[in-house]
């Protein structure tokens, strides 16, 4: 069975397939605590549902693209057999980097979308740095920033790391103004992908289900 908090449609906010129509699958459970985390509500809230539960509801939206959110969706083991369910549909895992994805290998239509906490989340310490080296080209990065001390550790991962494939940055929302972080991003002459989280920007940003 899995822990689930909410299955929705929207459309995706974040990463390479903004604007597309997406199923969302919030599972339930974190194993960190990112001061700026915008759903605390899926850490503990949830009902039990079997992959074939999970399946149908996918099924009744009548779209091919999912994203596996949560809380950390890889803290449930049966997610490999959700994944295993889902090999027609283009799905993308949104994973806190803390999390060892060798233990998740993922078919060619699946992809991570791998976050790094910066300092001012306060689980940097967290960062499983092996994932590095484990990720594919289709995968990205992702780095959510809420300072220029969290700007600055960025640019020394991204140097460190250079071989990255996608690297996306964006605000904690509503805590640093993004024009700052353009700026610097062009400052430096780094090759970034900017976001806003756009759901954010569209419904009222504490709204669920969107
Ligand atoms: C809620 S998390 C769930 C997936 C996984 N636990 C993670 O952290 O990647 C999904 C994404 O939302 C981002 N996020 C959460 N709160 C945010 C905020 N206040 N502003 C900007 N991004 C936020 C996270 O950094 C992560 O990339
Ligand atoms: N529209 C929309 N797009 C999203 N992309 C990633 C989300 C998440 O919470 O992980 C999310 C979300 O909550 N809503
Ligand atoms: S890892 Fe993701 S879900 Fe967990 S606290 Fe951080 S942002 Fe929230
Ligand atoms: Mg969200």
């Amino acid at each position: 069975m899995l822990k689930i908090n909410e299955i929705f449609l929207s459309i995706q906010g974040e990463g390479i397939s903004t604007g597309y129509p997406t199923i969302f699958v919030r599972l339930t459970g974190c194993n960190l605590s990112c001061s700026y985390c915008d759903t605390v509500y899926s850490h503990h809230e949830g009902s039990l549902m079997s992959v074939e539960e999970v399946v149908s509801q996918i099924k009744t939206y009548g779209y091919k693209r999912v994203c596996l959110t949560g809380g950390e969706p890889l803290l449930q083991d049966e997610v490999r057999v959700l994944l295993s369910r889902l090999e027609d549909y283009e799905v993308n895992i949104e994973t806190n980097g803390s999390i060892d994805i060798n233990k998740f290998p993922l078919n060619p239509k699946h992809r991570y979308t791998m976050d790094i906490k910066a300092p001012s989340s306060g689980a940097s310490n967290s960062i499983f740095y092996e994932n590095f080296t484990n990720l594919r080209k289709n995968d990205e990065i992702k780095i959510v920033i809420g300072s220029r001390e969290d700007y600055l550790w960025m640019r020394e991962i991204i140097k460190k790391f250079h071989q990255l494939g996608v690297i996306t940055v964006s605000p904690v929302f509503g805590e640093i103004d993004p024009q700052k972080i353009i700026n610097w991003i062009l400052e430096d002459n780094l090759d970034l992908r900017f976001q806003l989280q756009i759901h954010k920007i569209i419904w009222n940003p504490d709204e669920r289900g969107v």
